[in-house]
């Protein structure tokens, strides 16, 4: 099921890029030095968004190098928040770390 700010995001989406990374590579960037989150299957270099997030650095930071979907979608944010992401985006999630696994 889409959810509406699902559906939101993926209409602004870029074209898909490389590098592809893997859910390990991502857990790696868990600090404030290098922070990375997956939102819907891409992945994200949030670092530079850290000190000047509206909700805070720590929400952020709880989820460092993680799958953020869920608490992103939990906060509910605006069509302007979701018109930030772009910017910060490096590439794509594994496929078989994706949220709809490979296989099934
Ligand atoms: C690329 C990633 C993110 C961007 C661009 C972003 C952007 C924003 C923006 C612009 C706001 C101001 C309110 C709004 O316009 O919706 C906001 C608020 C907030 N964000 Fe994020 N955010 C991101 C990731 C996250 C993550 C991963 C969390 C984790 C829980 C989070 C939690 C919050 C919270 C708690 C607020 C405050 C809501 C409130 O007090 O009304 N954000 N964010």
């Amino acid at each position: 099921m889409t959810s509406v700010i699902q559906r939101v995001f993926m209409g602004s989406r870029l074209e898909p890029k490389e590098p592809i990374y893997t859910m390990n590579e991502v857990a790696e960037h868990c600090d404030v030095n290098s922070c990375w989150i997956v939102l819907w299957d891409k992945v994200y270099d949030v670092t530079d968004l850290l000190c000047m997030h509206p909700g805070g650095l720590d929400v952020i930071m709880e989820n460092a190098g993680t799958d953020a979907t869920v608490p992103f979608e939990d906060k509910g944010h605006s069509k302007f928040a979701i018109s930030m992401i772009d910017k910060y985006y490096i590439g794509e999630l594994a496929e078989c770390d994706r949220r709809k696994k490979c296989g099934s």
